[in-house]
């Protein structure tokens, strides 16, 4: 293998939100056509919170896949303060679950129906570590008064932290990290507890979000930190500590929605992710462990077997359009207008 092209076991995405309906139909052939797997993020309006619901949403899904696509959607579910712990427990059993999702609530996008506090779920929690279910965590505190460039940090120190120590066989997923403190957590906690990381974190700081005057397409939650944080989470997603792997966290909005008086959270990064990721490893020196990143520590944590097949990159230079159309929506996906080092050429 030249240094110009990069062949990766066929990767993974553990954290995405494909939506439903149009904008599922425009996003997951772009979530398809890099990954072979992917966490789908149960925040539909109204969420996802039963086996059937996600049943219904996965047939969904598979019948919006382009022909002859290879994609497996997994399936999580929408934690509240009414879930049923047998109906999770049974969708795990029955394959139609892969996760559950917890959200607290008023956190994030489509989260108003979220847990309102841990000791409310403490049955679920109880029947997750029983089974070997794994929780994902949006991780924020939510109170008013709290900086939102505090609230990850908050979240670990008030709640992550006496919840895995309460649950010490729980395997958690604490998605999207974003912080110094996130980094030093989750490296110091036992093997049950991992963290995903998307590549807008990797690529932009707060500072980036007002550059020139406000872009509100960098605009997701958690919000990026400073420097010295996105610094913190490259160095972790390059180190080869398997406790950190790829989730893009792709969350489609329409360019209406985004640039409003009121803008969605949300970065919708499916189409050019692993070119993204690959500009990352490259810079930092490290392309030989973008494959443990990307294709290899994830299905170790999820206790899946790792994918058969091979996909390439190559060095070639890679315009970003402006904006996707996706039927009637139209989107605008992370980096448009930039050029970008490598290409995903699909799989060899
Ligand atoms: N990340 C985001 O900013 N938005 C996500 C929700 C989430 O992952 O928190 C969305 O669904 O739009
Ligand atoms: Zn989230
Ligand atoms: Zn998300």
């Amino acid at each position: 293998m030249s240094s110009d092209t990069l062949v990766l076991r066929r990767p993974d995405d553990w954290h995405v939100h494909l939506r439903d309906g149009a904008m599922l139909a425009a996003v997951l052939p772009h979530t398809a056509r890099q990954f072979a797997r992917a966490i789908v993020m149960p925040n539909l309006a109204p969420p996802v919170t039963t086996t059937a619901a996600a049943r219904a949403y996965r047939e969904r899904i598979l019948s919006a896949l382009p022909p002859g696509a290879d994609f497996q959607p997994l399936m999580t579910a929408y934690l509240t303060d009414d879930s049923d712990p047998a109906d999770l427990e049974a969708g795990f059993r029955a394959g139609v679950f892969t996760a559950c999702k917890l959200y607290p609530a008023n956190a994030t996008t489509n989260s108003a129906h979220g847990v309102t506090s841990i000791a409310r779920i403490t049955r679920v929690l109880e029947t997750l570590q029983r089974i070997g279910m794994p929780l994902l965590i949006h991780g924020e505190a939510t109170a008013a008064e709290i900086d939102v460039y505090d609230r990850e940090a908050v979240f670990i120190e008030s709640t992550l932290a006496p919840l895995v120590a309460a649950f010490p066989h729980l395997p958690v997923v604490l998605e999207h990290i974003t912080s110094a403190e996130a980094v030093d957590f989750v490296g110091a906690t036992g093997p049950r507890l991992a963290a995903t990381i998307t590549p807008h974190h990797l690529e932009i700081n707060r500072t980036d979000m007002f550059a020139g005057g406000i872009r509100p397409h960098l605009y997701c939650l958690p919000i990026a930190k400073r420097e010295r944080h996105r610094q913190a989470l490259r160095r972790a997603a390059v180190s080869g500590n398997p406790k950190f792997f790829l989730g893009t966290d792709s969350a489609p909005h329409t360019i209406g929605a985004k640039e409003s008086d009121c803008g969605c959270a949300g970065i919708f990064n499916a189409p050019f992710a692993l070119e993204v990721y690959a500009r990352v490893f490259d810079e930092e020196g490290a392309l030989d462990k973008l494959e443990g990143f990307a294709s290899e520590f994830g299905p170790r944590f999820y206790g899946l077997p790792v994918n058969e097949g091979r996909v390439q990159l190559r060095r070639s230079e890679t315009l970003v359009p402006e904006s996707v159309v996706a039927g009637d929506a139209v989107l605008r996906p992370f980096r448009s207008g930039q050029t970008l080092p490598w290409r995903f050429e699909g799989s060899v």
